[in-house]
């Protein structure tokens, strides 16, 4: 696996640290609201797991599954509801848990959903936000690290499933990818 990363762009050592520092912030400003936490899967499965661990208040968790990448470095543009959440939304505090942002559709769908189902707060924490190709207008409220506009993996982000074991986050190396015209 390693062989096919180009460079690291954040460490191991640097994610704990950070998922410490954004659990600290949202053990602070959801003290007493009981947030519902929603992991989108796959990417988001081990952020939301070492997040939820520095939240030192009660809160549940809930899953959705979401693909619109399949095995490409580009979005469709289709956003496929692969499994719903198993909980309502209605009148909960929700925070949406992403490993990255990138066009931002996955998020601006989910987002729209979660606000049509009438939740009380909607909110979003991304590990990774890669501003330089978004599509849809969208900021995070929390955010561990901007990277640059290239394909990354690592820490449940995959290329075609692949990947999403490392411990840190990377960027792939070209020739990895099977089309040449992407990216
Ligand atoms: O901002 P966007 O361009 O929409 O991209 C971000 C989304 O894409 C990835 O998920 P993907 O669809 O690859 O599913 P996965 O998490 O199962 O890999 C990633 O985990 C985000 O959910
Ligand atoms: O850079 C990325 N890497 C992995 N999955 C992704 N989904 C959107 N952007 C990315
Ligand atoms: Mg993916």
């Amino acid at each position: 696996m390693d062989e096919d990363i180009q460079e690291v762009l954040i460490s191991e050592s640097e994610i704990t640290r950070k998922v410490k520092e954004l659990g600290k912030q949202l053990t602070q400003d959801y003290r007493g609201l009981n947030p519902l936490c929603i992991c989108v899967l796959k990417g988001a499965a081990p952020f939301m797991t070492d997040l939820v661990g520095q939240m030192e208040i009660p809160l549940e968790m809930d899953f959705m599954d979401v693909s619109s990448y399949g095995a490409s470095t580009k979005s469709s543009g289709v956003v496929r509801i692969i499994k719903d959440l198993d909980a309502s939304v209605e009148g909960r505090h929700v925070l949406v848990v992403e490993d990255i942002i990138d066009s931002g559709l996955t998020l601006n769908h989910l987002l729209e959903l979660f606000r049509q189902r009438n939740a009380a707060s909607v909110k979003v924490v991304t590990l990774l936000d890669k501003p330089g190709r978004r599509s849809a207008e969208l900021k995070p409220d929390y955010c561990g690290f901007t990277v640059p506009d290239a394909f990354v993996v690592g820490y449940g982000l995959d290329y075609d499933e692949k990947y999403r074991n490392l411990r840190y986050i990377g960027v792939l190396k070209k020739e990895v990818y099977t089309h040449s015209s992407e990216l």
